[in-house]
């Protein structure tokens, strides 16, 4: 099967609901983010429907809406709510792909015991590692394909996000061994017509299909 796709990354703020906006636009995927810690700016739910141009009915609710910007365990921990790491179960995207997006890096904690990546682990996914190109993003994404790696979770590629940074790209990509699936520069103003148009060309849609 062929439907979904993990998007994670290297850290928190890197790009992944911007990236997954316009991945979810290009491929006609629907959009789910499972636990979403931060309610009072727009949610990655929400930033993906504006800037994806996608309908509501393409945007799969999250299972946990916790109030405050944190770590998912800590968040939960102030609303006092316990994540069950159980009920994370992926849902049926009926024909569509299914973008999915954790939250943070892969280490990121849900409880004090389960972290994002054991649940990727579970899921057995292909993820879209996205990356930063500036100073910096060669010690956090080889890490990241390091964790990846060791637990056998599927690496599509890496999506860059900002200006080009050709040393660091392919620093990336060689040592790393991973695919180099392209870079969305920095947009500003960043609209959804500019996400939509410039994800095309970076992007190649036959790129997010897999075996
Ligand atoms: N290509 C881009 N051009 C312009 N701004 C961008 C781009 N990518 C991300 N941003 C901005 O950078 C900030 C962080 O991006 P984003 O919310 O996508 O990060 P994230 O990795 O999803 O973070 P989180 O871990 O909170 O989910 C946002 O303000 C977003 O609008
Ligand atoms: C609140 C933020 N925007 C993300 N949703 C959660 C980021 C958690 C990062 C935890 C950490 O690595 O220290
Ligand atoms: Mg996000």
């Amino acid at each position: 099967m062929n439907k979904r796709i993990v998007v994670t990354g290297t850290d928190t703020g890197v790009g992944k609901t911007v990236f997954s906006a316009g991945l979810a636009g290009l491929l006609g995927a629907n959009y789910w983010k499972p636990v979403q810690a931060g309610l009072e700016q727009e949610t990655d739910s929400e930033c993906v429907r504006r800037l994806g141009g996608l309908s509501s009915d393409r945007i799969v609710p999250e299972l946990y809406r916790l109030r405050t910007p944190a770590s998912p365990h800590y968040s939960a921990e102030i609303d006092g709510v316990r994540i069950d790491t159980e009920t994370l179960r992926l849902p049926d995207s009926g024909e569509r792909q299914l973008v999915i997006e954790g939250a943070g890096g892969l280490m990121v904690p849900l409880t004090a015991r389960t972290l994002y990546i054991d649940i990727f682990e579970r899921w057995q996914l292909p993820v879209v590692l996205c990356a930063k190109t500036e100073l910096g993003t060669i010690n956090h994404s080889l890490l990241s394909i390091e964790a990846l790696r060791k637990r056998q979770i599927r690496i599509l590629g890496i999506a860059f996000v900002g200006e080009r940074n050709a040393e660091t790209e392919s620093a990336v990509c060689e040592i790393g061994r991973v695919r180099w699936l392209g870079r969305l520069p920095w947009l500003v103003p960043l609209t959804d017509d500019r996400l939509q148009a410039a994800f095309k060309d970076a992007f190649v849609s036959s790129d997010f299909l897999y075996l």
